[in-house]
């Protein structure tokens, strides 16, 4: 936006913008984003506290739409400045159909870039995902790898499929010398405020007397980053994707902050002990073999009660595997493309995410 426009005030949409991250990419964007003028938020369902959000200074506009649907997110997208594209079906426990994970994933983010190129939009993060390098289905390990850390990326499940297509369809864009210019953005495990999985381990917990049972060994070390980081990477690749569009144009960087490696297990500890839960095991209580056998039990019986009910269990070979690969990122990269520095500390993040498992982990909400 030309320097005689300085004070022009942006239009943005958020795609998803009531989902787990697009929430606090939404209130991120109303705290910290001071040329927004607008901000649209479009998603298949429309969260109750959008409301309080109409009340401020910058005007709210939530639009009910599916990204599936090119004609609504066109209507959507016109006359947006910056499109921050979060929406996407997460699904690696067999709720959906490999079919309408592709349909969300990959025909919807094609929607937003079509949408985008007809309506004149110029700037497009999309929000990718780790899965897009792995694990991969070897269960080879990433140690700590970075953005150019060679790894065979190999993938069969529908969801890092879908991720890593329409990834790969972010980046025919800049092969195609189109005015738009994207970027996207890889979160590892994303925790915090509005964490499903995490507050469905603590309910688990409370039902077992205040126990987990580790499963997994210590050592294996899974990535992880605060939601409120994921959120503010956002904003800030958004915002600086302008100035510094010859960088990153066409660019992946995984997102990153200050949270410590450690296991998946142990790491949810880190919030589940301050709540009173104990993990009980220095080593797996359970023989990995067994896991396995459980894991694949689990996709029979989704198979065989299909018709009657959906079963939908955590463990599945899939989440094992990924539970029980090592996959860690260590970059600078986006401090050096485009100046990121995590908003939030460990102790803040970690605080925060403790006391909204406080709050609401034993509720109903
Ligand atoms: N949760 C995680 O650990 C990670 C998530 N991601 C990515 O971050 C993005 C957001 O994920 P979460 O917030 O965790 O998931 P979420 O399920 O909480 O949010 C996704 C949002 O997209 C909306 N949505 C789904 N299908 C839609 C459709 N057809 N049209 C319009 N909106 C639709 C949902 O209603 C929801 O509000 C996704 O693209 C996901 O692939 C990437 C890495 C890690
Ligand atoms: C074997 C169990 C013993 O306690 C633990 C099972 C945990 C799994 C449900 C999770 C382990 C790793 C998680 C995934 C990972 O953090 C990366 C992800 C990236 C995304 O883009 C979406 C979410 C997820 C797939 C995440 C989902 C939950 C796990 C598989």
């Amino acid at each position: 936006m030309a320097d005689s426009a300085q004070a022009q005030k942006l239009v943005y949409l958020v795609t998803g913008g009531c989902g787990f991250l697009g929430e606090h990419v939404v209130r991120m964007l109303l705290q910290r984003e001071p040329r927004l003028g607008e901000l649209r938020v479009f998603d298949l369902h429309l969260g109750p506290w959008l409301e309080e959000l109409k009340t401020g200074p910058v005007r709210v506009t939530a639009i009910q739409g599916d990204v599936t649907q090119a004609h609504e997110v066109a209507a959507a997208v016109a006359g947006a400045h910056v499109v921050i594209h979060t929406a996407g079906l997460v699904d690696v426990f067999g709720r959906a159909s490999p079919k309408t994970i592709h349909e969300v994933n990959v025909q919807g983010t094609r929607n937003v870039i079509e949408a985008c190129v007809q309506t004149g939009t110029r700037f497009l993060v999309y929000t990718s995902s780790m899965e897009v390098v792995g694990p991969n289905t070897k269960g080879h390990p990433f140690y700590r790898g970075n953005e150019d850390t060679p790894y065979e990326a190999v993938h069969r499940h529908p969801y890092p499929c879908s991720k890593a297509l329409a990834e790969w369809l972010m980046g025919l864009l800049v092969c195609g010398g189109l005015p738009l210019v994207t970027c996207a953005l890889r979160p590892t495990g994303i925790y915090g405020e509005g964490h499903q999985i995490m507050r469905d381990f603590y309910r688990q917990g409370l039902r077992l007397g205040g126990r987990l049972f580790r499963a997994i060994p210590a050592s294996v070390e899974h990535g992880r980053v605060y939601v409120g980081n994921v959120a503010w990477m956002h904003v800030l690749a958004a915002r600086e994707l302008e100035r510094r569009a010859a960088r990153m144009g066409g660019q992946v960087y995984f997102c990153y902050d200050g949270s410590p490696y450690k296991s998946y297990e142990d790491f949810n500890m880190e919030f589940l002990g301050p709540c009173g839960l104990r993990l009980v095991g220095t080593r797996p209580l359970v023989p990995y073999w067994l896991l396995v056998f459980l894991a694949a039990l689990n996709v029979l019986l989704q198979w065989l009660l299909r018709p009657l009910l959906l079963y939908a269990p955590l463990l599945n070979p899939y989440t094992l595997a990924m539970a029980n690969t090592t996959f860690t990122v260590s970059t600078d990269k986006a401090q050096r493309h485009f100046g990121y520095e995590p908003l939030f500390s460990w102790e803040d993040s970690r605080t925060r995410t403790i006391l909204w498992v406080q709050a609401t982990g034993g509720s109903a909400q």
